[in-house]
């Protein structure tokens, strides 16, 4: 893979060594560095995972194509006061786009709050699969968190702040383009703010990341496997270290595009702030504390152009 113009992302397989994912194994360590070296490159990768069964996602898509077919008055009712919480759709901007939210949806009481919402006669099925499902996109999300912290010997603050995160479980789906359009824009290219973004797309291809020479490098994902993706908030933990992948959605083709993740963040009075061990010499600090939510909140009241693009530093930046 050249580094100038890389033609994919990498792909680390956490299922071929099951002792490695050990924490203090051998194993574990080389993991760890491998997930380092893949976020600080290319701020993502590509993920072989067995602990999620894939009759639990095949059920969440099948369940998502019921889930998008209600009526737009029902899928309105996924409101929050939160900056991307809920319901999203119905954009000039990208109309092929449509996603829903549930915050903390590996509570029960969460996923049947929603579930409840989008089916008042019920919808159980709906509901074990949605919590089964966060669950265990949740404890992937802090089996990376683990690897990253051990990665730069700060392991010891990860319980506490993995404590103190929330996380949002969407789905997503992207319409084909119309007729006798090539491609169309399914999501513009952004970084996610969060911490990390745990996606599961299915077999349609769409998602682009951005390499840091600034080539979009078309992801073909392996069938079942994930993809990891940096935000904003983990780079400023991280002191610069993790990049924050820029990505899109093309849509081509005359198939829907459908994908789910989990995307994790720190609770709302929760400060982040670079550790000690990530500051030195070499090393000077270049975040200011600061809370998640102002971020966003400043991240979506600039204009568009440069500000968006260097949110994080003007926000945040020393
Ligand atoms: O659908 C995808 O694969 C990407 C979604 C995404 O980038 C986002 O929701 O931030
Ligand atoms: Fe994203």
């Amino acid at each position: 893979m050249g580094s100038e113009s890389p033609t994919q992302i990498p792909f680390i397989d956490f299922c071929s060594d099951p002792g490695a994912l050990e924490p203090g194994s051998v194993g574990w360590s080389l993991l760890c560095q491998e997930v380092r070296a893949a976020l600080e490159m290319y701020g993502c990768f590509e993920l072989a995972y067995d602990g999620l069964p894939v009759q639990l996602r095949d059920d969440m898509f099948e369940a998502m194509k019921r889930l998008f077919d209600l009526p737009l008055e029902t899928k309105l009712k996924n409101y929050s006061t939160k900056i991307y919480h809920g319901y999203i759709g119905q954009s000039d901007v990208v109309p092929l786009y449509e996603s829903l939210g549930v915050e903390d949806a590996s509570r029960l009481d969460a996923a049947r709050a929603f579930t409840d919402l989008m089916w008042p006669e019920g919808n159980p099925w709906f509901c074990d699969t949605l919590k089964s499902l966060s669950e265990r996109m949740w404890e992937l999300e802090n089996l990376v968190r683990r690897m990253i912290y051990d990665s730069y010997g700060a392991g010891k603050y990860c319980e506490l702040d993995v404590e103190n995160s929330s996380s949002i479980f969407r789905v997503m789906k992207y319409k084909a383009p119309e007729q006798g359009e090539e491609s169309a824009m399914g999501l513009v290219a952004h970084t996610d703010k969060n911490l990390i973004t745990v996606l599961c797309p299915n077999e349609v291809e769409g998602l682009q990341v951005q390499s840091k020479a600034g080539h979009w490098i078309h992801l073909t994902p392996r069938n079942a496997s994930f993809i990891v993706m940096m935000g904003d908030a983990f780079k400023a933990w991280s002191n610069g270290r993790l990049h924050p992948a820029k990505h899109r959605v093309v849509m081509s083709g005359d198939k829907e595009r459908f994908s789910f993740g989990v995307f994790s963040m720190p609770k709302e009075e929760v400060t982040i702030e670079v550790p000690p061990e990530l500051v030195d010499r070499d090393h000077p600090l270049l975040f200011k504390p600061f809370q998640y939510m102002d971020y966003v909140s400043f991240y979506y009241s600039t204009d568009d152009g440069m500000n968006k693009e260097n949110a994080l530093e003007i926000y945040a930046g020393v």
